[in-house]
């Protein structure tokens, strides 16, 4: 597979250590404004799109302008996500967005809601969210940490939204640490004075998430549409 990687910091050089490992070919390494760069000299069959929040829309979409399926892990960009499904789906395109690839955080989302939907009628608990990224990180909460406060609200009634740092009775406050080294650390807490329940997931290096999205892009390479990492790995949830 023929592979342009929109983005070519941390993770775009773990990505292209995977996949050249899995037999791909990198043909395209983008790092400033993609207009700075010719999609149609190079042969593209997936591009991968780990960039910055204000250059990942312009990226994934200028792809899908030339037909070119596109994995996304960027986060911090996703009040245009529905404006790029849009244009996907008008260019005949493919596209697959996660907040993150790392099959261990996709099982633990459906721990998440599992978890959430046992938790919902319990109201002497109260639910809180806590990420814990390397200093370099330029959004908070990261796309992770809103991913599970957003299938927490999807199944319980009485949370209504999220918030940074505090949060009213009927919202979920989520917590944003910064210290140096750390991968992604995500706790999902369920408090109350008699107990905690809680859950969690640390990645303890980048190959995770790089081999997630790899693994998204043979999955996605001759499909069009709009996909999940769900979709990705139906199998493994059956
Ligand atoms: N979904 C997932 O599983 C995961 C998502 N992420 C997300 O991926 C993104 C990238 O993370 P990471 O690699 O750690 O960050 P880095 O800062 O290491 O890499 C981002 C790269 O994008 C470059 N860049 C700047 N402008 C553009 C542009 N217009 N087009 C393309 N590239 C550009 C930057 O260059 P320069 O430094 O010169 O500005 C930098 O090299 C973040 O949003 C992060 O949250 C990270 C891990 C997992
Ligand atoms: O910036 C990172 O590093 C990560 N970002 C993603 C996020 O915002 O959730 C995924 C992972 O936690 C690493």
């Amino acid at each position: 597979m023929k592979i342009a990687l929109l983005g070519y910091g941390k993770m775009g050089k773990a990505i292209e250590e995977i996949a050249v490992n899995r037999g791909h070919e990198i043909v395209l390494r983008v790092s400033e404004d993609i207009e700075s760069y010719n999609l149609n000299d190079v042969e593209i069959d997936v591009a991968i799109d780990f960039s910055i929040p204000k250059a990942a829309f312009k990226n994934i979409t200028t792809a899908f302008k030339q037909h070119i399926p596109v994995v996304s892990g960027t986060t911090g960009w996703l009040d245009d996500y529905d404006k790029a499904t849009k244009i996907c789906k008008t260019e005949d395109a493919a596209f697959i967005y996660a907040s993150n690839f790392s099959i261990g955080v996709n099982v633990f989302f459906e721990l998440n809601k599992k978890l959430a939907q046992m938790m919902k009628g319990l109201q002497d608990y109260s639910v809180e969210i806590e990420e814990i990224h390397h200093t370099q990180k330029l959004d908070a909460p990261s796309g992770t940490a809103i991913s599970l406060a957003q299938q927490i609200i999807s199944e319980n009634p009485n949370k209504k939204n999220w918030q940074l740092d505090h949060a009213d009775k009927d919202e979920i406050p989520v917590y944003a640490k910064r210290i140096t080294d750390v991968h992604g650390t995500h706790t999902v807490s369920y408090k109350s004075t008699i107990d905690t329940i809680e859950i969690m997931h640390m990645a303890h290096s980048r190959q995770g998430f790089a081999l997630g999205a790899v693994i998204a892009a043979e999955w996605l390479k001759d499909k069009k549409g709009v996909y999940s990492m769900k979709d990705v790995l139906a199998s493994l949830f059956e």
